[in-house]
């Protein structure tokens, strides 16, 4: 649990709860003499509008430790909870309730390429009840048109650039107004200047929904729009903290 001071009144205490917690997490692939460790003793916390990326060499367990802490798969040994909820021997349905408050950014923007760039963002809303008596069209526009891609609405994603494409993906995953968003390498099949103006805009409707950002990225070109950046190597957590940056480096 950690203190912070109300936006309202800055005199204010509030305490809040992580919005990730891991303690003594272990993870393994494989069975019997083919099983194997990727994950060791990892405790962490992660608090509500935080910036977090994840750094480390190929291998060390960044995406096994992203996709836990998305739900995406069942955590094993330890704890591990997100929003409340306990994943180690969760249900399908566990499971499943808490991937509905993430949003999902991968390297491959995973666009549906039959769907127009409105239509792709209005599914993630589909998906949730408490939207269906909205005007999903208009929300799906108006998030269009805060990524700047207001006059792109109708264009199918083989007729937009990389950075338009992952900005389609960004807007379809901050629609639903997620409190976790994970992002899988997401500037990694983007040039330099689209990569930077992808996370600076992930990160400004972060701040402004106020939810957290969880980023994988071997691109040290962005490690400066984080909180606080987790250095991993061999499946431990090396180091966590603003100073990680200089492990990277
Ligand atoms: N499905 C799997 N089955 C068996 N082993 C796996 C599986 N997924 C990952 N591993 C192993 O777990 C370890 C951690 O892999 P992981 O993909 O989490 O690393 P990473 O840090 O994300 O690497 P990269 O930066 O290359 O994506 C590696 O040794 C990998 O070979």
């Amino acid at each position: 649990m950690k203190k912070i001071t109300s936006s309202h009144n800055p005199m204010h205490i509030v305490t809040t709860e992580p919005v990730i917690s891991a303690q003594n997490l272990n993870h393994y692939f494989g069975e019997g003499t083919l099983r194997k460790q990727a994950l060791f003793d990892i405790n962490l916390d992660i608090y509500s509008g935080d910036i977090i990326i994840m750094t480390g060499p190929s291998g060390s367990g960044k995406t096994t430790l992203l996709t836990l802490m998305g739900g995406l798969r069942s955590a094993q040994e330890g704890s591990l909870k997100i929003l409340g909820q306990e994943m180690c021997s969760a249900s399908k349905k566990q499971l499943r309730d808490v991937r509905r408050q993430i949003g999902y950014i991968f390297q491959a923007h995973n666009l549906m390429t039959f769907l127009t760039a409105k239509e792709n963002v209005r599914m993630s809303l589909e998906l949730h009840d408490e939207f269906l008596n909205q005007d999903m069209d208009a929300k799906a526009i108006s998030m269009l048109e805060s990524v700047g891609l207001g006059n792109r609405a109708d264009y199918y994603p083989d007729s937009l650039s990389g950075g338009q494409k992952q900005r389609v993906a960004i807007a379809r995953a901050l629609i639903s107004q997620p409190k976790i968003v994970l992002a899988d390498e997401p500037t990694a099949a983007l040039d330099k200047k689209s990569g930077r103006d992808v996370v600076e805009l992930m990160q400004k409707l972060a701040k402004e929904q106020g939810c957290t950002i969880l980023l994988v990225t071997h691109d040290n070109r962005i490690l400066d729009i984080a909180d606080r950046i987790i250095y991993m190597e061999d499946g431990h957590l090396i180091s966590d903290g603003v100073d990680a940056a200089a492990k990277v480096g």
